[in-house]
């Protein structure tokens, strides 16, 4: 069979770049070498984590918060076989919706490991070894990313284990150690301490989500340790672990370098991900991963030194998050197509699924102080919103960094109630260059907790908030 563009692996770049090369009339092939569409993000990622968090989150609030709101219950239980059945259940949904969209855009679809017999020629091969070929004028490699193992560390998927198998316990951990202070770290380390487990995070840096702006990671840390009694060891470096019977010990270096261990019963490894490039018989057209991080060189417009190949998300340079790799699928489909696409990769944002949760976009104040830049910062806490009063989510703060001179924002920065969502009206204003003082002029509905984002451009623009 001959395709104008064969894309190997179905994940969110994968699948979204398929869908827009549909769109502008290529003909197109998906290859998957797992049973179900959606890649690391739908199967084992962002959507079957979000479904911990938020049955955890209702868990939790019922336990903690309800009494408050004058709500009594009895026999609280949490059911874990049944909330694990529920996020099979919400996966389920989720890769049945690609199934349907690849059928809709008359995408075939191909299950076998895709490699490269030379540039036009892909190789399919299937779980029962049978093989069969392929011919294109264009490849897009879309393969992600796999957990990264510590070459000193080994993971025996029942007590150490990654965050695939985080997502798979039978129990809740009674002590839950968490190497890694990272986004994977502690979005599930918080479903497991909501669920009542005593959860430590060990972490090399000296902060937690230590790139991004300084001000989240220190008020986060304090939130979990609040409300989830979250306790952080940073500037710890592991050193092993090791599991018997029911029992792990991680045993680490701290920051002055005396050797400490501790006990739990499970221990997930969240140390990054790696580009995930096994297999592609890239060496059979001649390209060489990266040495550090595996990841596939491409040029500014994501195309391989070989002409016609592409590469996106995970397996590149850059952020290894879902949305920036759709962003590439359909950039390089654009380009396929002859058109003249453009991403602005300082306006992707970074979120992180804790309560209160965190998202971020544009330059750190860290960054600007390095890069020099003469900067205004104008900061609203939530404990002055009106909204966040009346639910009870008075943590957390909007942080907004504007250029000193022409007032143009540079980065939004924050932590607080439902701030995964809120954090588009900042890459939207950004988008479009606003200045601070136009986000303080623009009116948001009250009671909101996006006032919070008006407040604090207000107080960068010229220390104008009416409510602090
Ligand atoms: N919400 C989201 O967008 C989301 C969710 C999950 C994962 N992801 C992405 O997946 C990728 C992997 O996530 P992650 O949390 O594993 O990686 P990460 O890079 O976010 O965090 C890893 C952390 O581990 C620490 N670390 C490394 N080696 C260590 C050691 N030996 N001892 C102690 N600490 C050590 C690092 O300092 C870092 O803070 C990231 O790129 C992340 O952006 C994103």
């Amino acid at each position: 069979m001959q395709y104008d563009v064969i894309v190997i692996g179905s994940g969110p770049g994968g699948y979204v770049a398929a869908i827009r090369c549909a769109q502008l009339g290529l003909k197109t092939a998906v290859i998957e070498k797992y049973s179900t569409f959606g890649g690391t993000c739908l199967n084992v990622g962002c959507i079957p984590s979000k479904a911990l968090l938020d049955t955890s989150e209702h868990y939790h609030n019922a336990a903690h918060s309800f009494a408050t709101h004058g709500i009594s219950l009895s026999n609280l239980k949490i059911d874990v076989k049944k909330m694990i059945e529920r996020k099979d259940d919400v996966i389920a949904q989720n890769t049945a919706g690609i199934t349907y969209l690849f059928k809709k855009n008359k995408i075939d679809s191909y299950e076998g490991v895709g490699s490269f017999v030379n540039k036009n020629t892909i190789k399919i091969t299937k779980k029962d070894g049978a093989t069969e070929e392929l011919t294109t004028k264009n490849v897009i490699i879309a393969t992600g990313s796999k957990p990264t193992a510590l070459p000193f560390l080994p993971i025996d998927k029942q007590r150490i284990i990654t965050s695939t198998e985080a997502l798979n316990l039978s129990e809740v951990p009674k002590h839950l150690i968490v190497i890694g202070g990272g986004v994977i770290g502690l979005e599930l380390g918080s479903v497991y301490a909501r669920l009542g487990a005593k959860v430590s995070v060990i972490e090399y840096a000296k902060s937690i989500i230590s790139t991004m702006d300084g001000g989240l990671g220190k008020e986060l840390q304090r939130v979990l340790k609040k409300s989830l009694g979250m306790e952080f060891f940073l500037g710890h470096k592991v050193t092993g672990a090791t599991a018997k019977g029911k029992k792990v010990t991680v045993t680490a270096e701290d920051s002055k370098g005396q050797a400490v261990s501790f006990e739990g019963d499970y221990c997930i490894v969240s140390v990054g991900r790696v580009a995930y490039t096994k297999d592609l018989g890239l060496e059979n057209i001649g390209i060489t991963p990266e040495e550090r991080g595996n990841k596939i060189p491409v040029n500014d417009h994501l195309e391989t030194a070989v002409e016609g190949i592409y590469a996106i998300g995970d397996v590149i340079k850059g952020a290894m998050l879902a949305h920036k790799a759709e962003d590439e699928g359909i950039y390089v489909a654009e380009r396929i197509a002859g058109q003249k696409p453009h991403i602005d990769y300082n306006l992707i944002p970074g979120v992180v699924y804790t309560w209160p949760e965190v998202a971020s976009v544009g330059q750190t104040e860290e960054q600007l102080k390095e890069a020099g830049k003469k900067y205004k910062s104008g900061s609203f806490s939530f404990k002055a919103s009106g909204r966040a009063k009346a639910s009870g989510d008075t943590d957390g703060f909007v942080k907004v960094l504007a250029d000193a001179e022409t007032d143009e924002v540079l980065g939004v920065h924050m932590i607080g109630p439902r701030a995964a969502d809120m954090i588009a009206e900042a890459v939207v204003a950004m988008e479009y260059r606003a200045s601070a003082e136009d986000i303080g002029r623009i009116c948001h509905a009250h009671p909101t907790f996006t006032e919070a984002l008006k407040e604090a451009a207000l107080a960068a623009t010229a220390n104008r908030a009416i409510h602090a």
